[in-house]
């Protein structure tokens, strides 16, 4: 790893291992049925990490008005969760959320998204448009459980992603990619800055990732996980939430 001369930044690029779609989904269901955690406090802390690493690369003072788009799982969830954070850190926060799950996690997070005065944009704005009203983008669409091709329900959403110009933020995977493969066509989304959650995926490979920055964060692991999905992850900088991989 390297060390700047402020101290200030980390960056840890040693050996690590990426996870398969079903390892990420085992390990994501063992937390669940044997370490005892509810899904509310992962993706608290899934969201706060994002919320972090996003405000570290791309500070409000500079990225004052921020849009995040939110999809139907556990991914967009982690969107609703760093959007409420990053309004308290300052930003203004537009939520686009256009297929919500009718589930009570989702309905709360969203609620408390609109009761820390984030905006939601019922209609997105087409691609070419965005610049003019957010200087940044957040992609919690689709994350592990994705699987390609993206259906035509949300295909005009992941296409504005795609499109805007705007630096994006992907939540744990870029959304429209193979979990596991990578981007699966020439028209694939190409985030500025990937914040990976509890372990890397196969498609962060720095040969696939090139220049995109990359943090880990979602620092919630159980030691005996990491023994016994033999991950090795960098360490986290005394009580940070994230720690960069690549700079
Ligand atoms: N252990 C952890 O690290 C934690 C990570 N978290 C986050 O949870 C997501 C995974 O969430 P999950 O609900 O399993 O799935 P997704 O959000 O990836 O997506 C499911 C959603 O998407 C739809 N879908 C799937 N494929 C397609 C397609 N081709 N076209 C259209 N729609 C599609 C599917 O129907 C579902 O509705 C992980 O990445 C992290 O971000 C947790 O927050 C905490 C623990
Ligand atoms: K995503």
């Amino acid at each position: 790893g390297e060390v700047m001369a402020t101290g200030i930044k980390q960056c840890s690029s040693g050996r690590i291992r990426y996870l398969t779609q079903s390892e990420a989904a085992n390990l994501d269901q063992e937390l669940f049925n044997e370490y005892k955690f509810s899904v509310d406090q992962l993706m608290e802390l899934a969201g706060l990490s994002v919320a972090t690493a996003v405000a570290r690369t791309y500070p409000p003072s500079t990225y004052q008005s921020a849009l995040i788009i939110c999809g139907p799982g556990n991914n967009g969830g982690d969107g609703l969760v760093a959007a409420r954070h990053m309004a308290l850190f300052g930003y203004t926060v537009a939520v686009h959320y256009p297929k919500r799950t009718p589930k009570p996690l989702y309905e709360n997070l969203f609620e408390q998204c609109k009761r820390f005065g984030v905006n939601i944009v019922e209609k997105l704005p087409p691609a070419q448009d965005l610049a003019n009203n957010y200087k940044i983008l957040v992609d919690a669409l689709f994350g592990f459980s994705f699987k390609p091709p993206v259906r035509d329900e949300l295909k005009p959403v992941l296409n504005t992603l795609i499109d805007s110009g705007l630096p994006v933020c992907s939540v744990d995977i870029p959304s429209g990619w193979h979990v596991e493969k990578g981007p699966d066509s020439s028209h694939a989304l190409k985030p500025a800055m990937l914040i990976s959650l509890s372990a890397p995926k196969l498609c962060a490979r720095p040969e696939i990732l090139n220049d995109t920055k990359h943090f880990l964060g979602g620092r919630f692991l159980p030691p005996e996980i990491i023994t016994k999905y033999n991950l090795t992850l960098p360490n986290y900088p005394a009580q940070d939430q994230v720690v960069q991989l690549s700079c």
